[in-house]
């Protein structure tokens, strides 16, 4: 059961919920929030908060480790923030100009699922700071290669990162194994974004650096579709030779295909023989494989998107 203080069920027989231990999820929250206090544990140089829904299964939500860490504290639904909110509802992006907003008063997040924005009650959350992220992909092991969809450690770490705090965005994301692979996937990019100055400056070259992506996909696939036809000539003349092979070897040497079989046969672009009839059937799982990545929010496997988000 999570702990978030913004569950929006309450639980069916009206009478809190009870650990294992048989102390309530209130008395458990309590003693963690205790224990982390009375230990040494790293106290973040600012306010970090978030508004948690609990949408997400605790044992792989970034924000909830946070808190277990005792590095954030968590907000009510009816409470404001003063620092930057960096929250789905946005309008403006983070930028470098934001350095003093953070270094005053922190930065936030909105702990939820992707998949249920629409259930969360942004007119009651939120601040006067409210910012959206430019393009920056995800590391995180459930979305790893997804641009724009970061969880709540990478959002904390690129706020942090694009004023120019990258040693604050380290410290946070040195928590988790793969923290640091996001900073090393975005590299380039926090480079470019740390140059900015004000939102506007930040979109400006969050737009470059699309319309680079978008080149560089277009002459890759160019690419690709140059190297088809050259595989396709390649196809026609060995079809052709398949008859002259035959008649010049004197007919069927009894390994050669029949006709239904030839229709079946194609070629990969390394020219090996495949069979058209598999192609379609994998061609088919992937879609439907597709479709199911697409219906998890959390896909395990890493996949690729394009500028644009789209599965590649
Ligand atoms: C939707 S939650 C998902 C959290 C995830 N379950 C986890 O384990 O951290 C991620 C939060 O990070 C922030 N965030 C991530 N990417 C963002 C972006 N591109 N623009 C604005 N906020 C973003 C928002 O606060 C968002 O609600």
């Amino acid at each position: 059961m999570g702990k978030g203080k913004n569950k929006a069920h309450e639980p069916k027989n009206g009478r809190p919920q009870r650990g294992a231990n048989g102390h309530s999820s209130r008395q458990n929250h309590r003693r963690m929030e205790m224990k982390y206090e009375n230990s040494d544990k790293v106290k973040f140089p600012v306010k970090l908060a978030m508004w948690d829904f609990d949408h997400c299964d605790p044992k792989r939500c970034s924000g909830k480790k946070l808190e277990r860490l005792g590095l954030i504290k968590s907000l009510r639904v009816g409470q404001k923030f003063q620092g930057i909110v960096v929250s789905p509802n946005g309008k403006g992006v983070v930028c470098p100009d934001d350095l003093e907003v953070v270094e005053q008063h922190g930065a936030s997040v909105v702990e939820c699922s992707w998949a249920r924005l629409e259930e969360v009650p942004f007119n009651k959350i939120g601040g006067k700071h409210e910012r959206l992220l430019p393009y920056l992909v995800a590391a995180n092991q459930v979305n790893y290669g997804r641009p724009w969809r970061l969880n709540c450690v990478e959002a904390l770490a690129a706020c942090f990162a694009i004023v120019g705090r990258m040693d604050w965005a380290s410290e946070l994301l040195s928590h988790f194994s793969w923290g640091m692979g996001f900073l090393e996937l975005n590299k380039e990019l926090l480079e470019i974004y740390q140059q900015c100055t004000d939102a506007d400056s930040v979109k400006r070259a969050e737009e470059e650096w699309l319309q680079k992506l978008e080149k560089e996909t277009q002459e890759r696939k160019s690419q690709a579709k140059e190297e088809d036809i050259w595989m396709m000539g390649n196809i026609n003349r060995r079809g052709g030779g398949w008859q002259s092979d035959e008649s010049e070897s004197g007919g069927s040497s009894g390994e050669s295909e029949s006709e239904g079989d030839k229709q079946c046969v194609e070629y990969d672009s390394l020219g090996n023989a495949i069979c058209i009839d598999s192609i379609n059937s994998r061609k088919s799982l992937s879609e439907e494989s597709e479709d199911e990545e697409n219906d998890l929010e959390e896909n395990k496997e890493p996949v690729s998107y394009d500028s644009l988000g789209n599965l590649i």
